[in-house]
């Protein structure tokens, strides 16, 4: 690494870690680990293992995780822009995978953006349930759905809220929540160092504060039974074994839960924090000098099923929602119907729930929860965006297209991974192609990409400008 690291940090580390210290320093020299997780809502892991053009190796604490070598591009390759798999460093990979989300559960995600462990909490609930994905600041907010989507997500809401505003609409609402902290980023000196040109004593501060307010509101938001996991990239006890301290004491209704993977995951240490308690040392440290990933800290939590009652979260009554109805939802719904009707005969997903469809201006959306009321909340997705509706018409989202598979589809254009058509189609150029015309999904190595709409021969393209490879 050519960059230094602060004076203050490299002392602190050495009279926590003692003899341990040069082998943490010299960790600072060695190449960063790169990982790529299969995303199963596109592909299972075996076909991937099957396709993949890069090798990969397997990361032990996930099951979808895998590290690839330097110089290997998976992120130029058309498979990432299919979804098939989201770029995570490994050890980013521990925090959701340590949650246990189930399929049909409620989830939070509540420091989400830009979305790596929300792309792995929605691959864990398989379509079924409830994620919400929040995240505080708009532009990343964005970026977070832009993820969601990608990877072929039909059931996150993405809201850009404050913690506390979340804890006034979801009181005890969710059965599992990750709390993956903002920090100081210690842990990303290597992998970003411009993480050391911000960090300072003072940040860390900041950031400790910052966590205990954010704790507070997740303990708020969950279940009583529920589970917690607090996850942050940075080594300062301060962050990390001080902060879960402080939310023992100030939460007597929690206790820590042991994690997995004690092989490879390093115990927490008591002895860092104040007040002391043993409790801690089943909290987790990722270092980096012991295993192949940057450096973390973990903490699960349970809350006890004796916490009180789940409280009642305010829902649409009836009469609110017949009021609150948009206008034109039924026109939408019947564009929606009519569209389905021509291009997705075999649609799996049953998508019948008239309450479920919710029109934000010409977008109209299907919900995963239609008895949540959203009015209020700054919401950037609900659900799946199953595109626009202009003059009674639905013209496709891209959103849709992700989640889609071929075999739903009426009219199929499958191009594979190295044609050069496909690269044309990603550039936005029009393709002359036979075939009736129609929507039409675009795949490669038959994993949906995109839509394209066949006009007597030619393939009109409706990849989004947005995304289009330069
Ligand atoms: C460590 S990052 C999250 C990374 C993300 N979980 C992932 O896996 O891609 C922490 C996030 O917390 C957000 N954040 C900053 N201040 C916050 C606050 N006061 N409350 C909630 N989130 C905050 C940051 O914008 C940042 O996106």
């Amino acid at each position: 690494m050519t960059q230094s690291l602060p004076t203050a940090f490299t002392e602190r580390m050495r009279a926590l870690l003692q003899d341990e210290y040069d082998a943490f320093a010299a960790s600072y020299e060695q190449p960063l680990f790169h990982g790529l997780r299969v995303n199963p809502l596109k592909i299972a892991r075996e076909r991937f293992l099957a396709l993949t053009p890069f090798p990969v190796e397997p990361v032990a604490w996930c099951a979808n995780g895998f590290r690839y070598q330097e110089g290997m591009r998976p992120g130029k390759h058309p498979y990432h822009s299919a979804g098939l798999y989201y770029l995570q460093e490994p050890s980013a990979m521990s925090a959701a995978e340590c949650l246990e989300a189930q399929p049909g559960e409620t989830i939070l995600d509540l420091c989400a953006a830009p979305g790596g462990k929300s792309t792995q909490l929605a691959a864990a609930l398989l379509g079924e349930g409830l994620l919400i994905a929040n995240e505080i600041h708009p532009v990343r907010a964005r970026i977070l759905s832009e993820n969601l989507e990608r990877c072929g997500v039909p059931n996150a809401v993405v809201t850009n809220e404050t913690p506390e505003r979340l804890m006034e609409r979801f009181p005890q609402f969710f059965d599992r929540i990750l709390v993956d902290a903002p920090c100081s980023g210690e842990g990303m000196f290597r992998k970003l160092p411009e993480a050391i040109d911000e960090w300072s004593p003072n940040k860390v501060l900041e950031c400790h504060r910052m966590q205990i307010d954010i704790l507070d509101a997740a303990a708020a938001m969950l279940k009583p039974g529920g589970t917690l996991v607090y996850s942050t990239c940075t080594f300062a006890p301060l962050e990390n074994e001080q902060s879960m301290a402080i939310f023992l004491e100030r939460h007597p209704e929690f206790s820590i839960i042991p994690l997995p993977y004690p092989e490879h995951f390093s115990s927490g240490h008591p002895e860092w924090a104040t007040p002391v308690s043993d409790e801690l040392a089943q909290t987790a440290r990722l270092w980096p000098h012991l295993l192949s990933g940057e450096g973390h800290y973990l903490a699960k939590l349970h809350k006890s099923a004796d916490a009180g009652q789940p409280a009642e979260v305010p829902k649409k009554r009836k009469e609110k929602r017949a009021k609150s109805a948009p206008a034109g939802c039924k026109e939408a719904i019947a564009a929606w119907r009519a569209f389905a009707a021509d291009a997705l005969p075999h649609l799996s997903r049953h998508l019948g729930d008239d309450r479920a469809f919710l029109l934000f201006g010409e977008q109209l959306f299907y919900s995963p929860a239609p008895e949540l009321d959203w009015d209020g909340i700054k919401v950037l997705r609900v659900g799946l965006h199953l595109g626009t509706v202009k003059k009674n018409r639905l013209e496709p989202s891209h959103a849709l297209a992700l989640a889609l598979s071929a075999q739903e589809a009426a009219r199929v254009a499958d191009f594979s991974a190295e044609d050069p058509d496909l690269l044309r189609y990603l550039k936005g150029e029009a393709l002359s192609r036979e075939g009736s015309n129609g929507w039409t999904l675009i795949t490669v190595d038959g994993f949906s990409l995109g839509w394209g709409k066949h006009v007597d021969g030619q393939l009109k393209n409706h990849y989004p400008k947005g995304l289009r490879w330069l």
